[in-house]
This record gives structure tokens, sequence and C-alpha cells, in this order.
């Protein structure tokens, strides 16, 4: 199986003596949208970087199409770079712009003014290609950039936080016209973000990166529903973590004893009997219930014995949403919200104490470490 980019214990340790990227393995097929999405400083930069081949690659292999790139200029790889800044050149026009990549290649004029054409009809840029880049707004500004990157038709456009500067509506909007351009065109797209929307809205699978280490790769629904590491379930989404022992439960279902009670779950990955783990339920998949001496018996039975004790903090209603918060016995809050006329208000008054419950399949058991 040949892939379209393959990194293989990519690292890097720049000359400060940092170490940046540690062991990054990733395949990516041809014509997925991958998004590096992590905190600050994590990495996610320095690996674009390292394949784009504006960094040098400290340990590891990566291949494009089955060939290895490491010592490869920039370019002479099959990819291009948008930048979040768009690194437009002021004194040219749209249309020179988005020529240049091909000019400097050699390529002859016909050609090249058949190519800016395309793209220029691609991404509906006709009416401004005369324009310089000081005249035109960051959406469009972001247009061109992208024009410029695929006139070249990379085998991989590589972007770096490409609607990092632009205000949250044109956001969304560039965001759906990205994904539809990716899809029309079947270019891979690797696409770096700190914006977990982004990540999950645009991407076929997410590289949540900590500490310069991949934590899981993922399609977006996965992240949310089956974490494979403690970071990842703080991360993404809104979970309950309850730390305990695991207890073997049969056919991958698993028991945790934790301080808030015997728990079920489903595991991911291997978990071994007595280990230290966490059990990890999406605040999605969790259901409140009033008056802890009613009914919470039949409750905990029918749903694996998960049912934990609360108290309501909060409970508000905004439009038709209830936002309710409540405490968990161990002092930290969740955030809860559904159709009014399933939490009403008046069934939950602040103070009051309610239990949680969950069904097992829809908690997933990590190694706490
Ligand atoms: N040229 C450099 N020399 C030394 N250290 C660097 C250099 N560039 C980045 N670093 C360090 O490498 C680590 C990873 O940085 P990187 O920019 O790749 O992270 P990032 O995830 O892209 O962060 P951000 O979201 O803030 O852009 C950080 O600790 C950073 O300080």
């Amino acid at each position: 199986m040949i892939y379209d980019l393959e990194l293989i214990d990519v690292g890097k340790v720049y000359d400060n003596g940092t170490t940046a990227v540690s062991a990054f393995s990733l395949a990516v097929n041809k014509g997925e949208f991958i998004a590096f999405l992590g905190p600050s400083g994590c990495g996610k930069t320095t690996t674009l970087r390292m394949i784009a081949g504006f960094e040098s690659i400290s340990s590891g292999d990566m291949m494009i199409k089955g060939v290895r790139m490491n010592d490869v200029p920039p370019e002479k790889r099959p990819t291009a770079t948008i930048f979040q800044n768009y690194a437009l050149f002021p004194h040219m026009t749209v249309r020179r712009n988005v020529a240049y990549g091909l000019e400097v290649k050699g390529m002859a004029k016909a050609e090249r003014d058949r190519k800016v054409d395309r793209i220029i009809a691609t991404l509906g840029l006709e009416d401004i290609a005369e324009r310089k880049p000081e005249k035109l707004s960051g959406g469009q500004r972001q247009r061109v950039a992208l024009a410029r990157g695929l006139v070249i038709e990379p085998d991989i456009l590589l972007l770096d936080e490409p609607l990092g500067a632009l205000d949250a509506n044109l956001r969304k909007a560039i965001q759906n016209e990205l994904k539809i351009l990716q899809r029309t065109l079947g270019v891979t797209f690797i696409f770096v973000t700190h914006a977990q929307s982004e990540a999950l809205a645009l991407s076929d699978r997410v590289v949540v990166m900590n500490q310069g280490r991949v934590e899981q790769v993922s399609p977006p629904h996965q992240l949310y529903t089956r974490p494979d590491t403690p970071f990842v379930a703080q991360f993404i989404g809104r979970n309950a973590i309850f730390k305990g022992q695991a207890r073997a439960d049969g056919a991958g279902a698993w028991r945790v004893e934790t301080p808030a009670g015997l728990l079920s779950g489903a595991a991911n990955g291997a978990v071994a009997d007595g280990e230290a783990v966490s059990i990890v339920v999406p605040a999605e998949a969790m259901a409140l219930h009033a008056s802890v001496g009613r009914g919470r018996e039949e409750v905990a039975a029918a749903n694996g014995g998960n049912a934990v004790d609360a108290r309501i903090l909060r409970a508000d209603v905004v439009g038709h949403v209830s936002h309710i918060s409540a405490q968990l016995a161990d002092g930290r809050s969740l955030s809860l919200e559904a159709h009014v006329e399933k939490y009403r208000p008046d069934d939950f008054p602040v103070g009051s104490e309610v239990f949680l419950s969950w069904k097992p399949s829809d908690a997933t058991v990590i190694p706490a470490h």
C-alpha cells in the first residue's frame, strides 16, 4: 500500500536542544483531510514545516507517495503551503500572485494562463483578478492564497492555521468552502489548527498532539465517543472522568472501582485487570434524574451500576434549552444540556440532590497514564 504521505517515527530537536516532536507516525491516504490539533507549543507547526521541507527532520522518515523526502528541498516536494498571513506579494495583482509559482517553474505562458484561468474560476476570483492584495478583504486574500497553492497542482496541500486571521462568521463560511473545494479536487489536505470545532468539522481524521507526541489519530466522532488517553478525554468535548481500578467483566466490558461506586464501561484497547484506569463518560451520554431515593436502584441495575450522586449548582433556560450544572461528590462540576421538556428547571432546583446514569457501552475505560 502506497500512502500519499507517511511519517515514520519522525522527530525534531531544534538546535537549542528543544525537542519539538517525538516519534510521530502517521499514514495518510490520497484525498484525506487531516487536521493536526493540540495546544500551543505541542509541535503542530513544526511537523507541518518538516513535511513542507522548511525544517529538517532530526530522526525518522518522511515519504510522499512512497518516495523518501527527508533530504529533498521544499521546491522539489509535491507540496504547497498556505500560511496564516497568506504571504501574498503586495506589489503583484491577484492574477500574478497566482501565476507566480508556475512562472518560477518555467512553465510556458499558454499553459500557465490556462491553469491560472481555471483555478481563478474554481475559486470565484474573476472579478478581483486585476486587484492588488491591499484592495482585498480577508476572505478574498484567503481564497487567493488557496488559489496560489492549488495552481501548482500539489499532491498535498499544507495549511497552517489558514482561517486564524478571519472573523468568526467569515471563518465559518470559508470552512464550508474549503471542505467542498477539497472534496471536489480530491487533493490531500493537512491542516494545522488549535480550534477544536474547526478540526472536528472539517477533517476526515484528527491527529491530537500533546507535548510533541501523537495522542490519538481518529475520525472526529471517535474522539468524542472513544478517547484513547486521559489527555484526549480532557481536551476534546465535555467528559466526566472517574479514576479507579479495573475489574474485567468479560466480553470487552469492564467494571471500575471508583470512589463514586462500581461503574461500568467498554474498554478501548488494552486494559489489564487491576490496572489503574479512568472511566470516561461524555456529558451527552449522561441522563439526569431528580430525587435520589426514588428509582435509583432500578436505574443503576439497568445501567450496569452506573449511577452517581450529584447536586444541582445551576439550572438556566435559554430558548428551548436547559443548561444544567451539577456537582459530583468529589467536587467537580459537569454541564449538561437538553431540551427544556426533558430537563424542566422546576424538577431540578438549585441545591437539590440528583443522580446521573449512563449506558455502559457509552463509557470508555482507558489506562490512567
Ligand atoms: N525555531 C525554533 N527553535 C527552537 N524551538 C522552537 C522553534 N520553533 C518552535 N520551537 C519550539 O518547539 C515546540 C513546538 O512548537 P510549534 O510551533 O511546532 O508548536 P505548535 O503546536 O505549532 O504551537 P502554536 O499552536 O502555538 O503555533 C515549542 O516548544 C516551541 O517553543
